[in-house]
Parts: C-alpha cells; sequence; structure tokens
C-alpha cells in the first residue's frame, strides 16, 4: 500500500509518536485478479480502518524502532476477538504507517470517564472478555504488560479490544525494565523483580476495581504511597458505590493471583507462560 491509497479522514487521537486517523481504502479489488484478491484476503476494500501515522525521526530520536518492530511481530500474528487487528503497515521516506481495525465505538476510558463507573453486568462482560483474551495471548506465549482503560477500545457491538502492545514481549526473553502505568504495576514489577504472565492477572484485578469504583485502588497522590499500597496488596472497598461480595472476591484473587490460578505449566526449560486455565 501507499498513502495514496486511502482517503483520509478525521483524527481520531494523538500519540507520542504520531497521529491516528479513520480511513477508506479506495481500491475495489479487481475480482478476475486472484492474485491481488489473495492479498487483500484479511482487509476488505472499501473498509473504514484506523491509519496511525509514525513519524521515523521520532522514532530514531527515541530508539523505539526495535520495539515498533516487536509489536508489529507480535500484533500481526494475532487474530481475537477482543484485540485489536493490526491489517498491515506501509511506510515512505519520512513516516511508517500501520493500518488498524477501526473501533467505532472509540475509546474505553472516555466512556468510563463520562459514566464515572460502570455497573457490574457492564464490567464483567468487559473482563470476561479481556480474561478470554489474556488466555489466547498468554497461550502464545505473549504478555501485554500494560492493560488499563487508556489501552482499550470499543467496537461496533459494544465488544472490547485491547488495542495497544507497546510494552508486550514473548515470554521468552523476560524483560526487567520498569514499564507500564504506576498504578497496574504488580509487587514484583515495582521491585523490578522478574516478572511472568501473572502481571496480566493483576493487571485485570485492579481493571476491574476500576470500572466498578471508578479509580484504580492504589491510587495515592504520592508515588511513594502508590508504590507502598501496591507492594502492601493494600486492598480497600469503600462502601460506596456498591460492589458484591463476588466482585471483590475476583479482584483479591487476582491480587494474589499466584496460588488460586492456574499453575503454569512446567517444562524442561523451567516454567513457561503456558498458561493451562483449562475451562
Ligand atoms: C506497532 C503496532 C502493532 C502497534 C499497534 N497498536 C497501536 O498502534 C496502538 N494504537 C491503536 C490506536 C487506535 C486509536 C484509536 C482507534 C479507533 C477509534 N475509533 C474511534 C471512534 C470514535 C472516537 C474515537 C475513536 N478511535 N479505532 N481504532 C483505533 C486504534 C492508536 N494506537
Amino acid at each position: 500500500w501507499v498513502l495514496s491509497d486511502f482517503e483520509v479522514g478525521m483524527p481520531l487521537g494523538r500519540g507520542k509518536f504520531g497521529h491516528v486517523y479513520v480511513a477508506r481504502e479506495k481500491r475495489a479489488v479487481p475480482h478476475t485478479n486472484e492474485e491481488k484478491r489473495w492479498v487483500l484476503l484479511d482487509f476488505e476494500s472499501n473498509q473504514i480502518v484506523a491509519l496511525k501515522v509514525l513519524f521515523k525521526s521520532q522514532l530514531k530520536q527515541s530508539q523505539v524502532e526495535h520495539q515498533l518492530r516487536r509489536e508489529v511481530e507480535i500484533q500481526s500474528h494475532l487474530r481475537h476477538p477482543n484485540i485489536l487487528r493490526l491489517y498491515g503497515y506501509f511506510y515512505d521516506q519520512t513516516r511508517v504507517y500501520l493500518i488498524l481495525e477501526y473501533a467505532a465505538k472509540g475509546e474505553l476510558y472516555k466512556e468510563l470517564q463520562r459514566w464515572k463507573h460502570f455497573d457490574e453486568r457492564r464490567s464483567a462482560t468487559y473482563i470476561a472478555s479481556l480474561a478470554r483474551a489474556l488466555i489466547y495471548l498468554h497461550g502464545k506465549h505473549v504478555i501485554h504488560r500494560d492493560i488499563k482503560p487508556e489501552n482499550l477500545l470499543i467496537g461496533v457491538q459494544g465488544e472490547l479490544k485491547i488495542a495497544d502492545f507497546g510494552w508486550s514481549v514473548h515470554t521468552f526473553n523476560r524483560r526487567r525494565t520498569m514499564c507500564g502505568t504506576l498504578d497496574y504495576l504488580p509487587p514484583e514489577m515495582v521491585e523490578k523483580s522478574e516478572h511472568d504472565y501473572h502481571v496480566d492477572i493483576w493487571s485485570l484485578g485492579i481493571l476491574c476495581y476500576e470500572f466498578l469504583h471508578g479509580v484504580p485502588p492504589f491510587e495515592e497522590k504520592e508515588h511513594s504511597k502508590t508504590y507502598r499500597r501496591i507492594l502492601n496488596v493494600d486492598l480497600k472497598f469503600p462502601l460506596k458505590p456498591y460492589v458484591s461480595a463476588a466482585a471483590k472476591d475476583l479482584i483479591s484473587q487476582c491480587a494474589d493471583g499466584r496460588e488460586k490460578f492456574c499453575e503454569p505449566a512446567s517444562s524442561p526449560e523451567g516454567t513457561r507462560a503456558t498458561v493451562d486455565c483449562t475451562e
């Protein structure tokens, strides 16, 4: 693809390395050209997409080219209804263009700001979708590591879509780098110790709490106090809004999910992140 293959519309958002626009591919696929049809199999012509434009200069300046390549490599192989699709990419002299799935109902965090908090039915629907996406990701030895409302989008039928893989890694090369937004970091990442797929289970609990209460559980004005509360798993449930015992239990289990969730299948090279969470 080249930029002139697309009609580019309004900006959808802006990130550190560039902007995202709604766009539509101009070409109708020539039905006679089977080879061309195959190339576009994954990507119906005239489909609305989100076109993310990244400036090479900024990627170079921030030394994130390798991270971008890793994200593209990871996301281009993912196929799940609750994970935003990356259909393809192209580049020109100065920019890299990512052809992403368009999420018609926009950013989840804006919905959360609008409603202050979600009821248990809506929260449970989102958390169940996220849990299914995580089982899929962990089954492919991918840890997301940065699950938070700002990385979630809503599809045309109200379905949740995980949109960002800025910090995801294949678990074969477990990383010690600090990453992710503070509020969602589990103790092992705050302590900068080795971490594995449990970090995503922890974030699922934090997200469930924030959906139900409107704020994450360990939020404090000072970072040092947030750190301390995370390390102590200082989980408090205010009286309002009402949260059921079942929801509190789920959140508590995510917070100390070590022994309660499925144990990873062990393997000759030690514990891998193959989550044997069979139903
Ligand atoms: C390297 C590559 C694999 C990374 C792929 N992931 C990203 O680039 C993360 N990302 C996704 C987006 C993004 C932002 C907004 C949207 C939208 C969208 N739909 C909207 C509807 C109404 C209002 C706002 C909307 N934003 N659909 N798809 C999007 C995709 C921006 N960055």
